[in-house]
């Protein structure tokens, strides 16, 4: 007879798009083994049975009839949150986290990003970065990420192992880069090609139905029309995820239209099949209305990053715009555009962002903590198009949480008894 778990206490989800439902003192049924529900959505152990108010609970567990149920009772100062969602991290340039902010982009690339990511030649770095990065972004909560990793194949194959090693869900991309960059940190088409294919199926070798692979040409800059191609038909025999970067700092935006026969940035990735519901492109900040239009239309996410946006000088994204074109939208830290590798401080930024933005236009109203809460779960579940299993407590869902607890000793927040609250 299966086992389950009981959680017992204030949850708080997003149930609908930027709308928030609190239960003040709720409980969700978990099935370990995911048998007893018997739905379709996931195949995964750990299925969210049931989910109500804790005046319920009796009725429901009744149902189930487990064989023997873990009874998880929160504490007063604990609430149960979906899981964090970071759809835009590049683990490689963890250590320069914090560093280097004195230059816009694309010199940022040349000055301290490729230096640091051709270093990853080294499997012991791999090792020592890639297991930290994974830890760092769990502690603070994320429980999947969308990460980049470097150039190299077996690298990148480190990142998977370092994710599956800690229990992540995640998407890993090996980036392909054929130009703009060192010479000993570039790729030929051919070879790209060549380790992409061998990386999808390495990844899915080691049989983790937590991690995937993920189609990662690094941006229009780095790579051709004809090797974008040949990725978007392999993200397309394969039904591969795909994730690149789009109108992150306008010399970048010039510089596409210059190299792509005066073509919009998105018009770009769109001749190469690159936009599709499973495609995730980061930043979005100079986006005309036909390009929003595009990117809606072809069900196209964007993450938004909000700290590496101002950190690199590359402007202020108005995520409303976004969002008012039908554009499914999730919360990026881009580390090391970003500092913190913490997607509650991507939340933090983007209101400020947009705050900030309100300030010089009286029409633009600054995001309210529901909508970066939403964007930080359910929002960014559908970005990367996994919100038939995690993003909030739905019935037939993974059961992905965290436990804020609004009391521990280390916390930036005042502890709860000084406080009285
Ligand atoms: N923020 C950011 N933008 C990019 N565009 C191309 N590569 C990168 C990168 O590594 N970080
Ligand atoms: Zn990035």
């Amino acid at each position: 007879m299966a086992e389950g778990k009981i959680i017992q206490g204030p949850i708080i989800h997003c149930v609908d798009p930027y709308s928030l439902t609190v239960i003040q003192n709720g409980f969700v049924i978990v099935d370990d083994e995911g048998k007893a529900t018997n739905n379709t959505r996931s195949t995964a152990r750990f299925q969210i049975a049931a989910v109500g108010d804790a005046a319920d609970l009796h009725t429901a567990k009744k149902k189930f009839n487990f064989a023997r149920e873990d009874l998880i009772t929160l504490g007063k100062t604990q609430l149960l949150l979906p899981g964090l969602i970071d759809t835009h991290i590049h683990a490689p340039q963890y250590p320069n986290a914090g560093l280097g902010y004195d230059k816009p982009l694309l010199e940022w690339l040349d000055n301290y990003t490729y230096k640091l990511e051709k270093q990853y030649r080294d499997q012991e770095l791999c090792k020592r970065v890639f297991d930290a990065v994974v830890r760092k972004t769990l502690d603070h909560g994320t429980t999947t990420a969308c990460y980049f990793g470097s150039l190299f194949r077996d690298s990148t194959l480190v990142l998977a192992s370092s994710v599956t090693r800690y229990g992540q869900r995640a998407f890993v991309g090996k980036i392909n880069m054929t130009k703009l960059a060192p010479e000993d940190y570039i790729e030929t088409a051919e070879k790209s090609i060549e380790d992409t294919l061998e990386f999808v199926k390495e990844v899915k070798d080691i049989g983790n139905p937590l991690i995937q692979p993920i189609i990662t040409p690094r941006f229009a800059l780095s790579v051709d029309m004809e090797l974008m191609k040949k990725l978007g038909a392999i993200a397309k025999e394969q039904n591969l995820h795909i994730q690149t970067h789009i109108s992150e700092n306008k010399d970048e935006v010039k510089m596409v239209r210059e190299l792509y026969d005066n073509k919009s940035y998105a018009d770009v990735y769109n001749e190469a099949n690159l936009l599709t519901p499973k495609t995730v492109l980061a930043h979005g900040i100079y986006l005309s209305e036909d390009e929003m239009n595009l990117l809606s239309k072809t069900g196209t996410s964007i993450s938004h990053c909000p700290e590496s946006n101002v950190n690199l000088g590359s402007g202020i994204c108005d995520v409303r715009k976004l969002k008012n074109h039908g554009i499914t939208l999730g919360l990026g830290t881009d580390v090391a555009g970003g500092a913190s590798p913490s997607i509650i401080t991507a939340m933090r930024s983007a209101i400020s962002a947009s705050t900030n933005l309100s300030f010089a236009d009286e029409n633009s109203k600054p995001l309210t903590y529901i909508d970066v809460f939403y964007l930080a779960t359910l929002g960014g579940a559908k970005a990367l198009a996994l919100d038939d299993q995690i993003g909030n407590f739905q019935v037939g869902k993974s059961f992905d949480a965290i436990i804020v607890d609004l009391d521990v000793k280390s916390s930036v927040a005042p502890e709860v008894g000084v406080c009285g609250r």
